[in-house]
Order: structure tokens, then C-alpha cells, then sequence
């Protein structure tokens, strides 16, 4: 067998995870489909260069018949008719996993990707934790003594599990002596304990597909799903997968995108903080039109996030499939009332906007917030279980209303630089300690706000941005000073350990990637070089 563990096992019952047999798919996954994915991310960074030349980005010409053809996705199975409430969150430690199956949210999105950390303790945990979902049998005690098991007076969320992007590596696993392919890893696993578990259930195996930034990396999912459904004998079509519009290329091919996943494609869904994190990534050299204000005051309401989503939801809708709305990033607080107010009436104000232009559901990233998502949208759909037949046919958004960056509101401060210092800081240390999401002055930050907050910095130094609120001009200088003013206001706020373990190295790759000439295109790739 050329698949090895670089690793020892994580922990005693990881064996459950880390079967002979369940390595052997990884390992045919990895054969099988390892050379297209690299082709896919050189065509990333062709395409990038293209940009970076052009200035420009445009729906595809080779593609006109996808977007003039009639043609529909599968139809939904039972379980995803119905998808009002997605709750999001990491899959593993096991109490979150069982707070989410128990939100009451229709769907749980269970996240192997930008809200975890993949320390390989996380990535086979997260896979235990679902691997014992599946079977009903997850349970766990806190230190506390806290019992949490899995409600039986209500229905379960529907997990839809979401593997890391074709970016990321999976270091403690080889393959032909390669490091072997996060995305494979995550959904192979998944997939093999699971799949034939999950039918038994009356579900299925269902995925949420992160960072596409083309149809051809649509493409090869499919594949990898063809190969996976004849591979354990399950029905071909069996695999339904809703895939993140969260690049700005992504936007100018979402038929395209549904197209090659048509058999096994149940939605799309519109996801904010990594399509904001792509614009700034792929137009950072475009001068100062695609500047964007700071990251807290750019609303879903702005022409060009608004054109997004309406695009999004009138593409769906044609094509029979599901649209999904996003996160909106502020959480409660069970010890403040009136923080827990504010989020109640942001988050209010941002599902029925979604409801309203004809989202199917949406995400939150709280169980406290689930009951006003789902109020949100039953006032909405009254009886029905969705509003795929709403068509939108009133929508009509071009390349350049996509591309309209300006009409964004708001400007550059320093008050903003930083707030994205101190977050990309902080956001960085919990990864490093093992987490991947976090509450960050009553705001939800995972590794999409992030990579918003330190890309910003990149970009305003590149075009020189002069601050709205003090009139200086953004250089490395400036940002070098105002990262560690922010770094010692956070050294005040955690323990000396802590803040050596975590928050000093974290300095140090901020610092690198926001100061360094060349743009470093994930955050979580040197992040990742130092877990475990
Ligand atoms: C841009 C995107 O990609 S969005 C999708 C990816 N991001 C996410 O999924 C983030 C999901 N959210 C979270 O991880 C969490 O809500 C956080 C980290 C932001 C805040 O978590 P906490 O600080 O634990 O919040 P809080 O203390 O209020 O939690 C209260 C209870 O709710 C639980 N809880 C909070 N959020 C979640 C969640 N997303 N899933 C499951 N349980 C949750 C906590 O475990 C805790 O349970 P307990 O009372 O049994 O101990
Ligand atoms: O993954 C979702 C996003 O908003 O980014």
C-alpha cells in the first residue's frame, strides 16, 4: 500500500476512523484524481495573472449554450426539501457537534473546514464525532459532569458536511509520497464510513463544496463523487452537493457550476465573507476602485453584493435548485442582553432581506439565533417548504454590475486598520490553539473573516489608501507600528502562556503575509506549517 500515516494515531479510538479499507478509498481518491486538482489550481493562478493583466473578469464565452439551454438539477431527496435553518459549526469537540444536531435548524453544516483548525487531533475527531451521529450513538460528559446526548423528542439537523477547498494539504497522511488532498481526505472519510449508513437512515451522503472557483473544479468533484458512489455500490445521483458561491470568479459561471454537478448538484449558496476575501484577493493590484471600505461597514445591501445574490437565487431557481443565503457574523451573548438584542434584530434585518429576494434558507452560526432565522423564513413560505418556483425572472445583473467594487459605501480608517490587525491576530492565535472559530467583540470569526482582515491590510498598503479618519497614508511602516500597538493591547487581555504559545507567532505570520511584497493566497497555508 503506498498510503501511510505520517502521524501516529491521534488518539486511541482514531482506529475507527483510520481503517485499512477506509485508507485504501483515500489512497484510490488520491491516485485517481490528484493530477486534476492540480491542474485546476494552476488554472487558479493562471487565471489570477489574467486578471491582475486585465483588470477584468467576464462570463465565459465557451460556455454561452450552459446559460441559454434548458436544463434542471436533480430534484431535491425528501430530507433537503426543506432547508430554512441551516445551523453552522466545527464537527468536532463532540458537544458542539451534538448542540448543532439538537439546534432544531433542518440543516446542520457540519465543518470540517473554515470554522475548524485541521490539527490532525481535529480532523479525525470531526469524523468520529459523525461517524457516531450517523449511528446515533454520539454522547459526551463535559469536565463539568454536563450530560449531552442526542434529543429523541425532535428531529435531528440534516448534516451536510463540508470538506476543506482543494487548496489544502493533508500533511499527516501520504500517498505516493505526497502529502495527501485535505478535500479528499475530509469527504473521503466522510463518505466511506457513512454513505450506506446514512441511506439506511432515510438520509444521505450530502456535502457543502467550499471555494470553487470554476466549473471545471465543479467538474472534477463530480468525478470524485462518480468514482465514490460505484466504489461502495450506492446508486449514481445519490450525492447531493450545494456549492459555496464564494469567489468572484465562481459568480460569472454558477450555471456552468451547477451544469457539471447537475446530477448530484441540490443548491447554491451565497457565501459573504469568502466572496469579499476573493474580490479583494483577485483585484488587490487593481488600483484604488477596488479598494473596499472597512471590512464592518461593507453591507449585503451594496449594489455589488446585492447583484451577487440576486443572480445567485435567479440561477438557482431556474435550474430547480436551492438557494441559500449566508452568515450574518453577529452572535448572541448569553451574559449580555443588549448584545444579544442587537444580533437578534441584525440577524432579523438580514434573513428577511434573503427571504424576501427568494433564498430558500439561510445560515446561522448560533443555536440561539435558529429561532429567528426559521420565524424569519416561515412568515415567508407559510406552508411551503421552499420557493424554488419564485423565478426571479425580474433579476438581470452584468459582468460590470459584479464587478462595481466603488458602489460600496464607507471609507478606509485607521479605526478599521486596526480592527483587522488585532482580528487577523487574535483569529490566527485561537487557530493555532486548536480552534476555528471564535467570538471576537460579539462578532463570529472563522478563517474566511480573517483572510478579509489581513488581505485589506495587503491591499491598502499596495495602493497606498490614505485614512479617512487621520488623513495618513497606509505603508508598511505605519502598519508595522499599529500591529504592535494592537498586539500589546491583546498581550493585556491573555496570560503571558498563552500569549508566547499563540499570539507571538501569530504576530510573526501576520506581520509576514501583510507585509511581505508577494500576496500569500491562503492564510491557513503557512498557518497550517505550524500545527500539528
Ligand atoms: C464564513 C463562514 O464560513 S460561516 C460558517 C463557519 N463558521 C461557523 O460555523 C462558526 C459557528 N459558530 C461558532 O463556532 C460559535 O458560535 C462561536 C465560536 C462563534 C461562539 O461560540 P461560544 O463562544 O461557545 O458561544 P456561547 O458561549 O454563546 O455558546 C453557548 C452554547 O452554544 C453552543 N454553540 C455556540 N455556537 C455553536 C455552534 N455553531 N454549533 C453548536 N453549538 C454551538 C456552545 O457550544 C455552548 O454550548 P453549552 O451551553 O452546551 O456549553
Ligand atoms: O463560507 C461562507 C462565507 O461567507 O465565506
Amino acid at each position: 500500500m503506498t498510503i501511510e500515516l505520517t502521524s501516529p494515531m491521534p488518539f486511541p479510538a482514531a482506529g475507527t476512523i483510520l481503517t485499512p479499507k477506509a485508507l485504501t478509498f483515500i489512497e484510490q481518491l488520491h491516485q485517481k484524481f490528484a493530477n486534476q486538482r492540480e491542474e485546476r489550481l494552476t488554472d487558479r493562478a493562471l487565471r489570477r495573472q489574467h486578471v491582475s493583466e486585465t483588470g477584468r473578469l467576464d462570463f465565459l464565452p465557451e460556455t454561452r449554450a450552459v446559460r441559454d439551454d434548458t436544463w434542471s438539477v436533480a430534484a431535491a431527496p425528501p430530507q433537503l426539501q426543506d432547508r430554512r435553518v441551516e445551523m453552522t459549526g466545527p464537527a468536532t469537540p463532540a458537544k458542539m457537534a451534538i448542540n448543532a444536531l439538537n439546534s432544531g435548524a433542518k440543516v446542520w453544516l457540519a465543518d470540517l473546514e473554515d470554522a475548524s483548525t485541521p490539527t490532525w487531533h481535529n480532523v479525525v475527531d470531526a469524523q468520529l464525532n459523525l461517524l457516531q451521529a450517523a449511528r446515533g450513538e454520539l454522547s459526551y460528559t463535559s469536565p463539568e459532569g454536563k450530560e449531552y446526548a442526542l434529543r429523541t423528542d425532535a428531529p435531528l439537523a440534516v448534516v451536510v458536511a463540508r470538506p476543506r477547498g482543494w487548496h489544502l494539504p493533508e500533511k499527516n497522511i501520504s500517498v505516493d509520497g505526497q502529502a495527501a488532498i485535505g478535500a479528499l481526505v475530509d469527504f473521503g472519510l466522510h463518505f466511506f464510513h457513512n454513505a450506506r449508513q446514512l441511506l439506511g437512515n432515510g438520509s444521505g451522503p450530502y456535502y457543502y463544496l467550499p471555494k470553487l472557483e470554476s466549473h471545471l473544479e465543479a467538474r472534477l468533484w463530480n468525478d470524485v463523487f462518480v468514482f465514490a458512489q460505484d466504489y461502495v455500490g450506492i446508486p449514481q445521483g445519490t450525492i447531493r452537493a450545494t456549492v459555496l458561491i464564494e469567489t468572484i470568479p465562481a459568480a460569472f459561471e454558477m450555471d456552468e457550476i451547477l451544469y457539471e454537478l447537475r446530477d448530484h448538484a441540490s443548491g447554491l449558496n451565497a457565501g459573504r465573507w469568502d466572496y469579499l476575501f476573493s474580490i479583494v484577493k483577485y483585484f488587490r493590484d487593481g488600483g484604488t476602485d477596488f479598494v473596499l471600505p472597512d471590512r464592518a461597514t461593507v453591507s449585503m445591501t451594496a449594489p455589488f453584493m446585492r447583484a451577487y445574490t440576486e443572480l445567485l437565487v435567479q440561477t438557482c431557481h431556474r435550474r430547480g435548485a436551492f438557494a441559500m443565503g449566508g452568515m450574518a457574523a453577529v452572535i448572541p451573548n448569553r451574559r449580555e442582553p443588549a448584545v444579544t438584542e442587537e444580533a437578534f434584530n441584525k440577524v432579523r434585518a438580514d434573513k428577511t432581506r434573503e427571504a424576501n429576494d427568494g433564498f430558500d434558507g439561510s445560515w446561522v452560526a448560533h443555536p440561539d439565533l435558529v429561532p429567528i432565522c426559521r420565524e424569519v423564513f416561515d412568515s415567508v413560505l407559510g406552508a411551503k417548504p421552499n420557493q424554488v418556483d419564485r423565478q426571479r425572472t425580474d433579476v438581470s445583473v452584468s459582468a460590470e454590475d459584479l464587478l462595481d467594487v466603488g458602489s460600496a459605501d464607507g471609507s478606509v480608517t485607521e479605526a478599521g486598520l486596526r480592527s483587522n490587525l488585532y482580528v487577523a491576530m487574535a483569529y490566527v492565535a485561537v487557530w493555532l490553539s486548536g480552534n476555528g472559530a471564535v467570538a471576537i467583540h460579539n462578532l463570529m470569526e472563522d478563517a474566511a473573516t480573517a483572510e478579509i482582515s489581513r488581505s485589506q491590510v495587503w491591499q491598502q498598503i499596495r495602493n497606498q489608501v490614505t485614512l479617512a479618519d487621520t488623513g495618513r497614508t497606509v505603508t508598511a511602516e505605519l502598519v508595522q507600528r499599529l500591529l504592535e500597538e494592537e498586539s500589546q493591547a491583546l498581550r493585556a487581555e491573555v496570560s503571558a502562556e498563552l500569549f508566547e504559545k499563540y499570539y507571538v507567532p501569530a504576530q510573526a505570520l501576520v506581520a509576514d503575509i501583510c507585509l511581505s511584497e508577494t500576496y500569500t493566497d491562503f492564510l491557513t497555508l503557512p498557518a497550517y506549517e505550524l500545527v500539528k
